[in-house]
């Protein structure tokens, strides 16, 4: 496969730390094996559970010995920085020394999995470590089974599966965005804080850098022709072939000109490059004599101001965004370029964190209306039921959402949302067929564009999730599990009607559980807290919540049942009743990775 351009370097591995008693002439003789056979059980299990961006499964890397005191933990400490590794997991059936056998590097997330038998105790060097992890403020995820095994049991029980998956997921999400960029293209739209870059959150909590290129960037691009011409002419007869135009919903004496649309498809398209180039690179610039811009900015997520300065003149960024964000484009399929519509930068880490845990594309989108069951009536005549009989969020946004979401494709029957290594032919065809291109409204987009209107398939888990910046607090993250719902063609009309028709739409219904913030329907929109959403396929709650504290992000509101949610052994110090504001407290107290 070829390597991605924005993946500089190796992508990260997992290393796992078989642990043991260092004590010879007996005890260490006699665990070797089965120690060693634990590691290998957890390489086996994390290569089958957990892919790279591409599909690949991830790579783990296991310490030449068994750790039986400090100078083996340097060994291992040296092969896995000399092999890439940005996450660690320490294994062992049974009591080992804590501090002589720890992972002391505070910016590796870090679990330990202690073997629940009671012959030699791996459960009781977990606590002991724990405890050594605890008082030395490196946070590490405490694993032990619930049910006793018996010694030599080489299967991993399941909730001890699903625990390793969990946070080899979360700690690699952490590992592959470190070090990368936010792009920012443009500064700040219509005055939205989200898209205000506070550097030193992307520095401090996520060790990434920031990136700025003006808009004028894309004029000196399309006007001195600097992208691969050739794929440009291929991605125009791709657009022209596949991307339906819908139709123009603007008043007489609002449109533009057949002329003008045509120049307005060619503008976008070139945007669409320019924009990707603009984050990765692309060596064919270079071959044009543009060595500096075939670099590009080793961007892992980036964001365009668009509104106004750009959208009052030039066509507006709907049709890169979309493109971008999808799992496919005129090359086919390929990983998605995740970009934030009005450089909202916290909505485009939202989505960057559930990307990178689930390798699926993200939907951008705006949280723009609660309708309440007694609206809908009012103004329809029909009464929400199923699952939107308790009211129903209107996610849309002006037309920027990845073509994904249109919820086409499938699997065993049902609508998904499929990492892009298994999209099929067929999944492609029918997410644009299910698409419009729609001239924008030129109320708002002065110059013109293309929309991207889509209907999201009903019956989709779903799960939206917002980062916020609080001064005094830091960031927050919130979180909504739910499904996508569908709606009778009439009432979605009405409803779609009075926001904008030319707009794609979601229909979100959280999961409620009666109290706080999922009392209702009304509640969740009421406590979001900003305008922005970033929604991923699935019930992803629970490892945004693990990734959240690896990051030190307390979260506000989740809805996730509280046996999914895993947080590093430290966090119970800070209280266990209260889970919330125990959150808070050791947020606050261990406060960022890389500050
Ligand atoms: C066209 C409008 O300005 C929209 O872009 C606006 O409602 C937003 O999306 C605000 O987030
Ligand atoms: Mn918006």
């Amino acid at each position: 496969m070829a390597k991605d351009p924005r993946y500089v370097g190796n992508l990260p591995k997992i290393g796992i730390r078989p642990t043991i008693d260092g004590r010879r002439k007996g005890v260490r003789e006699s665990l070797e094996e089965t120690t060693m056979n634990m590691a290998k059980a957890v390489a086996k299990l994390l290569e089958e559970n957990v892919f790279y961006y591409n599909g690949q499964p991830v790579e783990c890397v296991i310490a030449d010995t068994c750790i039986g005191g400090v100078k083996e933990a340097a060994e291992a400490a040296e092969k896995f920085a000399r092999e890439g590794v940005g996450v660690s997991i320490t294994v062992t059936p049974c009591w080992c020394y804590g501090t002589e056998t720890m992972d002391m590097d505070p910016h590796i997330p870090k679990a330990v999995w202690g073997f629940n038998g009671t012959e030699r105790p791996g459960a009781v060097y977990l606590a002991a470590v724990l405890a050594g992890y605890n008082q030395k403020g490196l946070p590490a995820f405490g694993i032990y089974g619930k049910d006793v095994q018996d010694a030599g049991d080489t299967n991993i029980p399941e909730d001890v599966k699903e625990k390793l998956i969990r946070f080899a997921k979360a700690g690699l999400a952490v590992a592959m965005m470190k070090g990368k960029s936010y792009l920012s293209i443009g500064s700040v739209s219509m005055g939205i804080a989200g898209s205000v870059v506070q550097e030193d959150f992307f520095q401090n909590y996520l060790g990434m850098r920031n990136e700025y290129v003006d808009m004028s960037e894309f004029v000196r691009r399309i006007e001195l022709e600097i992208y691969d011409k050739e794929e440009y002419e291929r991605a125009l007869k791709w657009v022209k072939e596949n991307c339906k135009v819908g139709p123009d919903n603007n008043r007489d004496g609002f449109k533009r000109t057949e002329e003008q649309k045509e120049k307005d498809w060619e503008i976008s398209v070139k945007m669409a490059l320019i924009a990707r180039d603009l984050m990765v690179g692309n060596k064919k610039l270079e071959e044009m004599g543009y060595g500096e811009e075939a670099l590009g900015r080793n961007a892992i997520v980036a964001g365009f101001q668009g509104q106004r300065q750009w959208t009052d003149y030039f066509p507006n960024g709907d049709f890169m965004e979309t493109i971008l964000n999808s799992s496919f484009d005129w090359n086919g399929k390929r990983a998605p370029y995740i970009f934030a519509t009005e450089n909202d930068n916290l909505n485009g880490i939202s989505m960057l964190f559930g990307y990178l845990l689930t390798n699926t594309a993200q939907i951008f989108a705006d949280v723009r209306t609660y309708w309440s069951p007694e609206a809908v009536k009012r103004v329809t005549g029909y009464t929400l039921e199923g699952r939107a009989a308790n009211g129903i969020i209107h996610l849309i946004n002006s037309g920027a959402a990845a073509l994904d979401g249109t919820g086409e494709q499938t699997k065993d029957g049902k609508p998904v949302i499929k990492p892009y290594y298994e999209l099929t032919d067929e999944d492609i065809k029918k997410c644009l067929e299910a698409t419009q291109f729609r001239p924008a409204s030129t109320e708002y987009f002065r110059g013109g564009g293309y929309s991207t209107d889509f209907l999201t398939k009903g019956g989709m888990p779903v799960t939206i999730s917002r980062l916020n910046i609080v001064k005094g607090l830091g960031p927050v993250l919130q979180i909504a599990e739910g499904y996508t719902v569908d709606l009778p063609e009439e009432v979605h009309d009405v409803l779609d009607k009075r926001t904008d028709p030319t707009w794609p739409t979601t229909w979100f219904v959280p999961n409620l559980t009666g109290e706080g913030a999922f009392k209702d329907v009304y509640s969740v929109m009421n406590n979001w807290g900003a305008n922005h959403c970033s929604i991923s396929y699935g019930h992803i709650g629970a490892d945004l919540i693990t990734l959240a504290s690896i990051l030190r992000i307390p979260v506000n509101m989740h809805n996730v049942p509280e046996e999914k949610i895993f947080r590093p052994d430290a966090w119970s110090m800070f209280g266990t009743k209260d889970l919330e504001g125990a959150d808070y407290r050791a947020c606050k107290n261990f406060g960022p990775i890389y500050k």
